[in-house]
């Protein structure tokens, strides 16, 4: 962990920022039914009291992402943040509320239109996730995933941007949304808000990318960044490259937040109290 020592000698000046899907919560067939990794979210609990703040940076709504990792209530996140829809949607613990733009038009007409192409295009049976702001759709459930993303990418991109949208690209997924932001936006924006010294960003797909750049930036301002790729048993990825720290996926992940919880409440114990003379 001797990436760490940043984060171990000044854990109130660290943000642990971590995307959701594929980092707190296993890649599963099904969307609706990726949960958290409880031992994750445990240890989460109890880095959020030691850690200037504790972030969860996703695609996923906002709203959806503390459904499934149950974030919201209980001991120790009071103060987690979730920003969800690519960092446009912000959750806070402390209000309960999410603060968001108004959803853009263009995505009615996107919704009705994506049916018929993906029956056109020979994949009616692609799933249609309907995220409010934006619209995914995803190729894992079918017979041959990757074949079926290949196909759909051409008449997806053009739907897209015949509304003025983009495609956000992920594992068996294409997504279309409004551009504009992206999740080094979201990153930019907590620290502005908090100026942490130290920055820890663990993401494990395409749309983290942005977050990983704007981390990575960090560097130059002389705040200290931390790159962390929970990877999948085979997985390539450009993360792969990027990354500080590779992880066994997301059991690594809640491993690695385990033992790092572990070492921080030891390093409490056991500082002298500075009350003390
Ligand atoms: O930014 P993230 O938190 O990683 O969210 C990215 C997308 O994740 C979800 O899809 C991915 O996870 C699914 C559940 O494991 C999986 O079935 C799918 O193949 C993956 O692409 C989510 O459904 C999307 O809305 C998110 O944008």
């Amino acid at each position: 962990m001797d990436k760490l020592d940043a984060v171990l000698a000044a854990p109130d000046r660290t943000i642990l920022a971590l995307d959701f899907d594929g980092t707190l919560a296993p890649i599963v067939p099904d969307p609706d039914r990726a949960f958290a990794d409880p031992v994750a979210i445990a240890a989460l609990r109890r880095l959020s009291p030691l850690l200037l703040r504790v972030a969860v940076v996703t695609g996923r709504p906002a709203l959806k992402a503390v459904e499934l990792g149950s974030l919201a209530g209980g001991a120790g996140l009071e103060h987690l943040i979730v920003m969800g829809q690519y960092g446009i949607e912000r959750w806070e613990a402390s209000s309960g509320e999410v603060v968001a733009p108004a959803l853009p038009e263009e995505i009615i007409a996107v919704k009705e239109a994506l049916p018929a192409l993906l029956a056109a295009a020979g994949h009616p049976d692609a799933w249609i996730e309907d995220k409010g702001r934006a619209v995914a759709v995803h190729t894992r459930r079918l017979a041959d995933p990757a074949v079926a993303q290949a196909d759909l990418s051409e008449p997806v991109q053009r739907l897209a941007e015949e509304h003025g949208l983009r495609v956000e690209p992920g594992k068996n997924v294409l997504e279309i949304r409004a551009g504009g932001f992206d999740k080094g936006d979201a990153i930019r924006d907590l620290v502005q808000r908090f100026d942490p010294a130290t920055v820890v960003y663990a993401g494990d797909d395409l749309g983290d990318l942005a977050a990983y750049d704007a981390v990575a930036a960090l560097a130059e301002e002389g705040r200290t960044p931390v790159l962390v790729f929970p990877r999948m048993p085979g997985e390539d990825s450009p993360l792969a490259d990027r990354a500080d720290i590779i992880l066994e996926g997301t059991d690594g992940m809640a491993e690695w937040l385990t033992v790092l919880a572990d070492r921080l409440e030891t390093r409490r114990e056991t500082s002298p109290d500075p009350l003390e003379s």
